[in-house]
């Protein structure tokens, strides 16, 4: 029997692939990964596209409780449904190895990804160095790991692939102080914060890695009808309005010249 990682796409129920559907149909046990499919997919419209229930499985209990996911894997197929491409900037490596070490095959039905905003936004991909994640700072906590992989990229004419945090499952502290445990609503960073938090380190840093005249690209809901893609300086896009979640953002480094042919078409009006 096999254990499947499905790749949903990146919009809604409809993206799933021709090969995910069938995989889908022949396992007994569906698991949705929570962490993205929180602020994108329905499960009730999967249930009815499926013909079966889908359990919400949540960071937590893909991580450390994996074995309850594989639990009779080798004797019926089970899915893991996971938004975008299950190998997309997460590989789920705990997982597949306990997997392997119990001897149930491993299937991976790829999808689109959040790495096609590379190629949505006119950029080459042979142009782009390591990709960062920005996450919410806080009060307390603002890490910065990202503005010297940034600098670097920027360094050598590369451009930056930005993944935005989302914060699922995320305790109310006033509540927690009481002794009560009450989640907050799910919530997700918007290329307009994203570029502040990007400035404010900046300021602090002060080594020029990127200013508000450096070009960008801002992406929101890729494959969604009503999908964005805007071009314009740093300073520009941060009065725009990019929509309803998921953003990404892209920090150019050098623009050639076939490049920038594509993002006059986006830039910001
Ligand atoms: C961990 S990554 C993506 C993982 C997913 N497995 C994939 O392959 O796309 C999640 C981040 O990608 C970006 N993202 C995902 N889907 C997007 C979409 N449809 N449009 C714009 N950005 C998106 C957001 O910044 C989001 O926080």
């Amino acid at each position: 029997m096999v254990l499947y990682f499905i790749g949903l796409g990146l919009f809604d129920e409809k993206d799933i692939t021709l090969r995910g559907l069938e995989a889908v149909k022949r396992c007994k046990r569906i698991y949705l990964e929570a962490y993205t499919s929180i602020l994108l997919c329905d499960k009730g419209k999967l249930e009815e596209l499926y013909g079966k229930p889908v359990i919400t499985a949540d960071r937590e209990m893909v991580e450390s409780y994996a074995d309850q996911i594989l639990e009779g894997a080798d004797v019926e197929d089970v899915a893991l449904l996971v938004v975008g491409d299950p190998f997309g900037a997460t590989t789920h490596t705990d997982i597949q190895l306990r997997a392997r070490e119990r001897r149930i095959p491993v299937k991976v039905i790829h999808n689109a990804s959040v790495m096609n905003a590379v190629g949505a936004s006119g950029l080459q991909l042979y142009r782009f160095g390591e990709a960062v994640s920005i996450v919410f700072f806080t009060e307390t906590w603002r890490p910065t790991s990202f503005y010297d992989k940034i600098a670097a990229n920027r360094k050598l004419g590369l451009h930056t692939l930005c993944l935005l945090d989302i914060k699922v499952k995320e305790p109310n502290f006033e509540m927690l102080a009481r002794g009560k445990t009450v989640y907050e609503p799910p919530r997700y960073m918007t290329v307009n914060t994203a570029i502040e938090q990007l400035l404010e380190v900046e300021e602090i840093r002060k080594e020029g890695a990127y200013d508000g005249s450096t070009m960008c690209v801002g992406l929101s809901r890729l494959q969604a009808d009503d999908q964005q893609i805007v071009a314009g300086t740093m300073k520009e896009l941060l009065s725009v309005d990019f929509g309803a979640p998921l953003h990404c953002l892209i920090i150019a480094g050098d623009i050639h010249v076939v490049e920038e042919e594509i993002l006059a078409f986006y830039k910001v009006t």
